[in-house]
């Protein structure tokens, strides 16, 4: 078998009819691809003629161009290790049990073999000869680290972007340091859910290349496949057999899942959004790896607050994953079992659990003073507002004593608790300095019992945790949830903060709606500046247009660009921008910006997943 893999000479494949291009160049046509090369790293195209001539593939070209618009560079290497990966997956495991039947092969043979994850991440590494070994450390070519276009530019792994079996040789490569190497890179697809799981890439001298390369990487991943599907047939059937088995009573929600699949009954999937898929996936795999089979509650995407209940299951010889039974929590009942209404805080909307229960215990705290603690702009001074009912409110910002002098701002309070026949709320009470803070303190302490009421603000940050604050004794400190907590109650939000803006331009309170795909790209954003930050937006939102109908198109670009949940890598970034400047250039067009990019149109959706690029905007 080793003879598949050595090298054979060029010519012979040239004399048995096959085209000398597809292999080793010889010295004229190395020399060709040398100037088209540099003709494309200079200026960023060449001739279509020399193209040609030089033997460059599409493909090779479209990764040069892209990499070009990365702003890679063609010479110095820059690894990129990606933190925690995770190297013993069902993929790993079964190319191991493949690989392992063909060690003699890779034993007796020049070539090294990596396999990647999805996103172009070695998982694995098998290379016998030392002198390639050292060449892939050199170029840090090594598990963990990403060999993504991104970061290594063209490689056998673009094979991963056009999800065709490819070649690179020698100067092909857009480094101009892998110039010594060959590589053929298969993609590996899921037989069961046809998704893109990884590849396996080949790299051997580039005196060695030879089209046998390619074609032993296609058998490999045609083996690797069907002991997969061999594998993940198995794994589903114990999964259904599992779920079968608890299915018995329809009428509670039941998910039997894994990183693959998901079983569900018909209430279950009445309850549950992909959303909440991927939730449960990773509370399923917490409580396997913690063996925690106590029943948790975990906020589903629509607010609905749920019990869920996690049983691994047990494949042969390794986990199938899990059935989860899931209880909704109902509401409090009284012992007649009518519903007990919810508390509300009046003139504030929100129906989510966290506001609910932070209903719940405003309504507690009848009396004495309160502390409302919670991020910039979440609500506080309303909620204090709120509980303070009817009664007149005087609010003081002690943020101004440390502009204007402690001395004057406590006289200012005192005469405001003077004149005062309701509530004072003192405004973010944390940015007191001690000794100001230690005279409110007193002060509140000294009208314990009278008529007037103090409520207090203090800001916690995202960041930080509650800093020590007054050395007053509240009777109760309530906590406003962070919007990105809330994001249930972003719908009837974005209503009431619209008819409060329409008021603020003069406008007839309008039947403004938040279309989906608006409420969608909201969603996704940190929202540092809570209710505040999304106040600003309805209002320039309203601004831009008259609409009836609030699309995401109607959004400001900047709120569309950083609607991502996640915070990307730079590179990842570059990735994205290349993204989101194909799709505007192609006015959104998905098959089009894919082939501009000249990567395949399911790479290009598995791209903007995983980059988290908002397509149902129409901003592009
Ligand atoms: N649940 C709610 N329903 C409707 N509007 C709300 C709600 N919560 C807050 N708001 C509005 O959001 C804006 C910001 O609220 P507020 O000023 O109370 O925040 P804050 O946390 O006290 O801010 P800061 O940290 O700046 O002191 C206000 O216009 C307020 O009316």
């Amino acid at each position: 078998m080793s003879t598949i893999l050595s090298a054979r000479p060029v010519d012979d494949y040239a004399s048995s009819g096959s085209n000398p291009r597809h292999l080793r160049r010889t010295e004229d046509d190395a020399a060709q691809l040398r100037r088209v090369r540099e003709t494309f790293l200079t200026t960023g195209s060449a001739d279509p003629r020399t193209i040609q001539a030089a033997g460059l593939s599409p493909s090779v070209l479209d990764s040069w161009r892209r990499c070009m618009r990365y702003g890679l560079d063609s010479i110095a290497s820059r690894p990129v290790h990606t933190g925690d990966v995770d190297l013993d997956t069902p993929l790993t495991r079964v190319v191991d049990s493949i690989i392992r039947q063909r060690e003699a092969v890779l034993e007796q043979s020049m070539c090294g073999l990596n396999l990647t994850d999805s996103e172009g991440v070695v998982l694995r590494q098998w290379v016998r000869d030392p002198a390639l070994g050292r060449w892939f450390e050199r170029h840090h070519v090594l598990p963990s680290v990403s060999v993504d276009e991104t970061a290594v530019g063209t490689t056998s792994g673009i094979c991963l972007l056009n999800e065709r079996p490819t070649m690179v040789r020698g100067l092909e490569h857009f480094r101009e340091e892998f110039a010594s190497v060959t590589s053929a890179g298969v993609p590996i697809v899921h037989p069961v859910t046809h998704r893109l799981v990884g590849s396996l890439n080949l790299t051997s001298r580039y005196e060695d290349t030879s089209p046998v390369l390619l074609s032993w990487v296609m058998d490999l991943v045609r083996d690797v496949q069907r002991a997969y599907q061999e594998t993940a047939t198995r794994r589903e059937r114990t999964l259904l057999d599992a779920y079968l088995t608890e299915n018995r009573d329809t009428r509670h929600p039941l998910v039997a899942l894994n990183d693959q699949t998901i079983i569900t009954n018909a209430t279950a999937a009445r309850l549950l959004t992909s959303v909440d898929q991927a939730l449960l996936w990773e509370h399923a795999s917490r409580a396997i790896q913690e063996s925690n089979p106590d029943p948790r509650q975990l906020v589903l995407t629509d607010g609905t607050v749920v019990s869920v209940r996690c049983r691994e299951v047990s494949g042969a010889s390794e986990s199938a994953g899990a059935v989860l039974t899931i209880r909704p929590i109902m509401e409090r009942k009284t012992r007649e079992g009518a519903v007990i209404p919810a508390p509300k805080l009046a003139g504030l909307v929100g129906d989510g659990p966290r506001w609910r229960e932070l209903c719940r215990r405003a309504a507690a705290a009848v009396a004495g003073p309160v502390l409302i603690i919670g991020e910039p702009g979440s609500g506080k001074v309303a909620v204090a507002k709120a509980i303070a009912g009817d009664a007149p409110v005087t609010v003081l910002d002690a943020a101004e004593s440390t502009v204007n002098g402690a001395q004057a701002w406590l006289l200012r309070l005192e005469r405001a608790v003077e004149e005062s026949t309701g509530a004072i709320v003192i405004r973010r009470c944390d940015e007191l300095q001690d000794a100001a803070a230690m005279s409110v303190a007193n002060l509140i302490e000294s009208h314990r019992n009278s008529t007037v009421r103090f409520l207090a603000t203090a800001t916690q940050s995202a960041d930080h945790g509650q800093r020590v604050l007054l050395h007053a004794e509240f009777s109760a400190i309530l906590k406003v949830p962070a919007l990105r907590d809330r994001l249930e109650d972003l719908p009837v939000l974005l209503d009431a903060l619209t008819r409060k803006a329409n008021q603020r331009l003069g406008r007839a309170p309008a039947d403004v709606r938040w279309m989906p795909d608006a409420v969608q790209a909201l969603s996704r954003l940190e929202w540092h500046g809570n209710i505040t930050s999304l106040e600003t937006v309805v209002l320039r939102v309203l601004q831009g247009n008259s609409n009836r109908y609030i699309n995401a198109g109607d959004l400001p670009t900047d709120v569309v660009a950083s609607a991502s949940r996640r915070k990307l890598a730079r590179l990842e970034q570059v990735e994205a921008n290349t993204i989101i400047a194909a799709l505007r250039e192609a006015n959104g067009n998905k098959n089009r910006a894919a082939e501009s990019l000249g990567i395949a149109r399911s790479t290009l959706y598995r791209k903007v997943r995983a980059l988290g690029i908002d397509l149902s905007t129409s901003a592009f």
